[in-house]
């Protein structure tokens, strides 16, 4: 369960490029929901998400997410929370390009210092999932944009978190590879897990999949 409560970001909070990115944003995103987060460029859609991943702190209110109170966490256990409940699907994939797939797909789980066969295992998985296994050895940055997209919805998958974010993950793909994407949100979400997706492509709007669709304007909820 995520619960965002009456959450306001200002940025550079006193200066005079003082931006308020979100005024007293509040929704509730349910375990095993889907719920899309829409609203035009500059909306502050991507600050929600970060918010809730615990990369940046709300100016006032609260997130929570698994009764975790992500809006006052730390640093150190910031980073602990998001690898142990956060998917993060990044809106320009964030791939290091001169690894390999395997590399990049294995990177959340380095701090767990699992035996090689286990990280075998794990990436295996994910890679087989969504369909980049042949590309294992290939550099990330000799991958097509599809591909690349598969490598970051793996990465955000191998740990098997609880709650996938998704920022605009279908801003750099064709409709085809929209679709598939699409596929794969159907797939994730019969496997159990919560998902909130920021997005204006409107092939994410009223589906039938779709639990809530929640609308940024300016920093407020419309
Ligand atoms: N670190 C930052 N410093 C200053 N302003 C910021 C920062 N991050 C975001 N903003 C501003 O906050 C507003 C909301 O940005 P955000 O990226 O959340 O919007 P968005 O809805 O995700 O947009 P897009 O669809 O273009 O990705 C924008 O005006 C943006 O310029």
């Amino acid at each position: 369960m995520i619960e965002v409560k009456n959450v306001t970001k200002v940025f550079n909070q006193g200066r005079p490029n003082e931006m308020t990115a979100l005024r007293d944003v509040s929704f509730e995103v349910g375990e095993n929901e889907l719920v899309i987060l829409k609203g035009p460029s500059g909306s502050g859609k991507s600050t929600v998400l970060s918010l809730i991943a615990a990369l940046q702190k709300p100016t006032s209110g609260e997130v929570i997410v698994e009764e975790t109170r992500v809006s006052k966490l730390p640093d150190d256990f910031a980073s602990l929370f998001r690898r142990e409940k956060i998917g993060f699907i990044f809106q320009k994939f964030n791939l290091i390009p001169t690894l390999s797939v395997f590399d990049n797909i294995v990177t959340p789980l380095i701090p767990e210092k699992l035996s090689e066969k286990e990280l075998e295992a794990k990436a295996e998985r994910v890679m087989e999932e969504f369909s980049i296994a042949h590309k294992r050895d290939d550099l990330a940055k000799n991958l097509s944009g599809g591909e690349q997209q598969r490598v970051a919805i793996a990465r955000a998958l191998v740990n098997d978190p609880p709650i996938i974010l998704a920022d605009e993950p279908t801003a750099n793909l064709d409709a085809k590879l929209a679709e598939r994407f699409l596929e794969y949100v159907k797939r994730i979400k019969e496997e159990g897990k919560t998902i909130l997706i920021a997005t204006h492509d409107p092939l994410f709007f009223d589906l039938p999949i779709t639990d809530r669709e929640i609308t940024l304007h300016n920093g407020r909820v419309v």
